[in-house]
């Protein structure tokens, strides 16, 4: 540190000519920073181990190797196909930058090769850590069924969808916030629900088909094939990548009972992390496996899928994704036998609040009515039926969802 020490300014503050500090930015829970003219102030100082930023009312801290990685220089960073050039490997693990420079809206690091890298003050505050941490990777609102009933929220209208991107849009944006979503006056085909899901993305393939069409009759060996109630859960918990969204659409149905059980699962993750977050974090941590196991006459089948209940954001405990599955959980085989108690007082927690009355919404599936679930987030179940009931849908792929999502402009 010597030899930096002759070198390099150590410490800095620009500040423009007629303004003072601002008030601290508001962050609105889901929104990222914002920066406005009263902020532009930013001091900075070299530490030993890392660049400290003040900027925005924030305090933020950079890594050398980090910031040498992130260099967007020409020769670093192709911007015309966004990827970096630069090879990380070749990155002296103990770089320090020679020179440092900041104006008012720019960071001037050079470093020991004569290598000089701009950053733009508001994008460094973007992606901090510190940033992030405070940021939602994906806005939603949490729903109970009062909630979600107040909402009003509307269903798209097929013809409506297949035509208009900003039907399209709404769509997307509500199935964002809610975790499930509806078109309405779809034809009752296998072929329209094939139509109206691809507007929105690929469709995922699985052992299940593509577009899946069943009833009742136990041609596979699965509990869903049967007249019976099902419990809240989420499918398909025994893939190493669940399936990020499960289409429904009840093509007939003659009988009674048969209604649709749907219940925000991050609502009540989000309830266990207020009221024990030790339970949270064990549910986060602790990796569990769920199994699907198939014996039919013309095909056999066997999926394991490990990971814990709660799928969590390390960086700002935000969950992105719940396996709950009781029908498919495996054998407990991977948690410690002083921790497997500590584990189902956390479970039965989460299914406590899974299983509050209040949380419940039930829809009865109609010919005409397109349900879109979020299958990382919101669980689904029915009711035992009586009567021939014909239910089709299919899988889709999250990332083509969400991709789709974000060339409408959406933050997902
Ligand atoms: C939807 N479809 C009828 C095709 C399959 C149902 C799979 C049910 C399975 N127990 C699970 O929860 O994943
Ligand atoms: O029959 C239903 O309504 C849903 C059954 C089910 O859980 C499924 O197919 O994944
Ligand atoms: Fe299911």
């Amino acid at each position: 540190m010597a030899l930096l020490q002759t070198f390099v300014k150590l410490r800095g503050s620009v500040r423009s000519a007629s303004r003072a500090w601002g008030p601290a930015p508001v962050l609105l829970g889901r929104k990222r920073w914002q920066h406005t003219a009263p902020q532009d102030t930013c001091n900075w100082q070299l530490l030993d181990d890392c660049f400290e930023l003040r900027y925005g009312g924030q305090v933020m801290h950079f890594n050398y190797v980090w910031l040498r990685d992130h260099c967007r220089s020409a020769s670093c960073y192709n911007s015309k196909t966004n990827q970096r050039n630069l090879d990380t490997g070749s990155i002296d693990l103990n770089i320090r930058p020679t020179k440092t420079r900041v104006d008012e809206e720019n960071l001037f690091l050079t470093w020991p090769d004569g290598h000089v890298t701009r950053y733009n003050l508001a994008w460094l505050a973007k992606n901090s850590y510190e940033g992030q941490k405070w940021s939602a990777m994906q806005p939603r609102i949490l729903w109970n069924s009062e909630i979600y009933s107040d909402a009003k929220v509307t269903s798209a209208n097929w013809e409506k969808f297949m035509s208009c991107d900003e039907e399209l849009k709404t769509f997307l944006n509500n199935f964002l916030l809610y975790g499930i979503a509806f078109v309405e006056d779809v034809p009752a085909t296998i072929d329209a629900t094939e139509t109206v899901t691809k507007r929105i993305s690929i469709i995922r393939e699985t052992m299940y088909g593509r577009m899946w069409s069943f009833t009742s009759d136990f041609s596979r060996g699965d509990t869903a094939y049967t007249k019976l109630a099902l419990d809240r859960h989420t499918d398909t918990s025994y893939f190493q990548e669940p399936s990020g969204i499960q289409v429904f659409h009840c093509l007939r149905h003659e009988g009674t009972g048969g209604r649709t059980l749907l219940v925000d699962g991050f609502y009540s993750a989000n309830k266990v992390l207020e009221r024990s977050p030790e339970n949270f974090e064990l549910l986060s941590r602790v990796p569990i496996k769920h199994e699907f196991i198939e014996n039919l006459g013309n095909q056999s089948n066997h999926m394991i899928g490990i990971g814990p209940v709660l799928g969590v954001y390390p960086w700002n405990k935000e969950v992105y994704m719940m396996r709950y599955n009781n029908y498919d959980r495996a054998v407990i085989n991977t948690v410690p036998h002083n921790m497997v108690q500590r584990w189902y007082v956390a479970h039965r927690q989460l299914t406590d609040e899974l299983r509050n009355p209040e949380n419940e919404l039930w829809v009865k599936l109609k010919p005409g009515k397109v349900l879109f679930i979020d299958n990382w987030r919101v669980l689904h179940g029915r009711e035992s039926f009586t009567g021939l009931r014909q239910l089709c849908g299919c899988y889709l792929t999250r990332d083509d969802v969400l991709n789709t999502a974000r060339s409408l402009g959406l933050q997902a």
